[in-house]
């Protein structure tokens, strides 16, 4: 796919600029209508084009500025003039997420680039509420207690091969932690989804793990003619929208697409290595002997292939149609990429914050090695019952979320209720604030993860205690997470309770289901490391930022996390 130049960016940003602002009347007339101007919110930006995209794309840090300035909900104006109503606040976060169902679907532009990467599996469907039910349906059974289960032994194997290979490196080494992160968790996503061994704990090269590397690599360096194009499509009529789209092709879009092309690869030659010919080009041709024949062959493997095509060969015509083959695709490409990156980033985050305190190491290390590690392994509810371990787990949730916003728009009018009021420009208190059909709502998870009246003056600082021997520890404990959705929204402290270990995976209808997968791998990697090796910070790789911003990790330069890693003399 054609890559365009600096002179012709500039030029296309020119032609924009020019472009859009002879819509920008007729824009501006239907957003009259649709407006957020009562509420407090940063300065406009000199560029119109741009507006504060451009700088929360690539300093999304400077939005908790902004929420400890303007409240807990205010807004910003984007590209072409668009709005955006930023919340942290619990009560709000619940309506939108929670008792809002569907009513708050994803952007069109989120759900375009979702399926650019992962084709339509879970993460893409909605609209009809009935297909992310079926959707979701399916993947349960994939993410079922029984299954976790399952993978438990699995998850501990990865865990044992990453500290054999840091065994093998010198001691006290210097290691680049995201770097083996990544390969340890991307080896478990594979077993886990399609039986397959990328092997990059072996250090076999794979195109599936080269592009999920590089796939956010600019989410957070958007250029200025990414966001603006992307502005101006958002506004202007399809046709349009779809000229500038073959006109320009943003970096981000390429490679989401290039992910997804070799993900779909590496399925169809596993398949067909496993005598289930796949034909790319009519996907929905599997032979129903063929699946037979594989699924006899696979019998009594769990992994999301396996159980999906399982469901599959279990339907009737008569039953209500769960899933197809090509969604079946879909999901492994949704799975890999939704599992990756946060994953591995939370456990880079997670040992770095225990460099940064030695005595919660210690404190760690101790709860670990008070366990005698059984024959068969430890078991979830062993990790379950390491309070310790699942404190410093909610607590790099909490400080580092990976994700920091989710974006929606109201499918309705409405009103959104306030858990701490607002002043509104003119000064007026505001405990409610008006939405209108199609308005954009950004979640700010990261600033709802500081926020101080949640969390108190230390909301900044890494504290795991926090979560332990508090009012919250009944309600918080890792197994109890589900029970959180029934929590009533009239009632302002359990909301903030629900909400404040859930929310950096999400909250509602399209929570992450996958977060005890994440979590229960967390600490079977945690624990293993922690018991064979002791971590130190390495002097003067460190820029000062990464301290104190949410993800510094996206940045280039510290998308290494280098630590000194010395072998435990037990
Ligand atoms: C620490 C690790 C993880 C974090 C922080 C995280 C975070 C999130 C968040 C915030 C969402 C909601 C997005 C939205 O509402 O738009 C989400 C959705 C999702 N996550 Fe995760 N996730 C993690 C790990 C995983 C893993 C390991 C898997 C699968 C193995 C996974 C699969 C998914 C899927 C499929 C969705 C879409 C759910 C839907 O739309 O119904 N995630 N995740």
């Amino acid at each position: 796919m054609f890559l365009h130049s600096p002179a012709t960016m500039s030029h296309s940003f020119i032609l924009l600029s020019l472009a859009s602002a002879i819509i920008y009347i007729l824009i501006s007339i239907s957003h009259r209508r649709k407006s957020f101007k009562f509420l407090q919110g940063p300065p406009t930006s000199r560029w119109w084009l741009l507006g504060h995209e451009h700088e929360l794309a690539n300093h999304p840090e400077r939005v908790i500025a902004w929420f400890r300035s303007y409240g807990s909900v205010f807004r910003t104006v984007g590209s072409c003039g668009q709005e955006t109503l930023m919340v942290s606040d619990a009560e709000a976060l619940y309506h939108i997420l929670n008792t809002g169902g569907y009513r708050y679907p994803k952007t069109m532009e989120e759900q375009k680039l979702i399926e650019q990467r992962c084709g339509r599996g879970l993460s893409w469907v909605q609209g009809e509420l009935a297909m992310h039910q079926r959707h979701k349906k399916a993947l349960n059974l994939v993410f079922s207690e029984s299954q976790l289960e399952h993978f438990l032994p699995m998850f501990q194997m990865h865990a044992d091969k990453l500290a054999l290979r840091w065994k093998e490196e010198s001691d006290g080494h210097v290691i680049d932690i995201a770097a083996w992160s990544s390969k340890v968790v991307l080896d478990i996503l594979g077993q886990a989804s399609f039986n397959f061994q990328f092997g990059s704990l072996d250090a076999k090269p794979s195109r599936v793990g080269h592009f999920l590397q590089n796939i956010s690599a600019d989410s957070t360096h958007l250029s200025k003619t990414t966001v603006a194009v992307r502005g101006v499509q958002r506004i202007v009529p399809r046709s349009i929208s779809r000229l500038l789209k073959t006109a320009y092709v943003p970096e981000e879009d390429v490679r989401g697409k290039l992910f997804e092309d070799a993900t779909r690869a590496t399925v169809g030659d596993f398949l067909r290595s496993n005598g289930l010919p796949l034909n790319m080009t009519c996907e929905k041709s599997l032979q129903e002997s063929q699946r037979q024949n594989y699924l006899k062959e696979f019998d009594g493997e769990k992994d999301m292939l396996n159980v999906l095509l399982r469901l599959i060969a279990t339907q009737t015509p008569k039953r209500e149609l769960l899933i197809d083959d090509d969604e079946v695709l879909s999901q492994i490409s949704t799975t890999l990429h939704a599992g990756y990156q946060f994953t591995a980033s939370t456990l880079t985050w997670i040992l770095y914050e225990l460099c940064r305190t030695p005595h919660d190491q210690q404190r760690l290390r101790a709860e670990i090695d008070a366990i005698r590690m059984p024959k068969a392994g430890l078991t979830l509810n062993d990790y379950e019952a390491m309070p310790y371990l699942n404190a410093c787990i909610k607590e790099v949730l909490r400080l580092h979320p990976g994700v920091d916003f989710i974006t929606r728009e109201a499918d309705l009018d409405d009103v959104i209720p306030l858990a701490h009021p607002i002043l509104s420009t003119s000064g007026e208190i505001m405990k409610k604030i008006p939405v209108m059909k199609g308005q954009r709502v950004q979640i700010a998870i990261g600033a709802y993860n500081r926020s101080p009246e949640i969390w108190g003056d230390d909301s900044d600082v890494w504290n795991p205690s926090r979560h332990i021997g508090s009012a919250k520890e009944n309600v918080t404990t890792l197994g109890v997470f589900g029970n959180l959705y029934v929590i009533p929204c009239s009632r302002f402290i359990p909301i903030n309770v629900a909400l404040c270990h859930r929310m950096s995976f999400g909250s509602g209808v399209r929570a992450c289901i996958g977060w005890r997968f994440a979590v229960i791998e967390l600490q079977a990697i945690i624990v293993r490391l922690l018991s064979e090796f002791e971590f130190q910070l390495a002097s003067g790789l460190y820029p000062e930022e990464i301290t104190c911003t949410m993800n510094a990790m996206k940045n280039e330069d510290a998308s290494k996390m280098q630590l000194i890693v010395k072998k435990r003399v037990l």
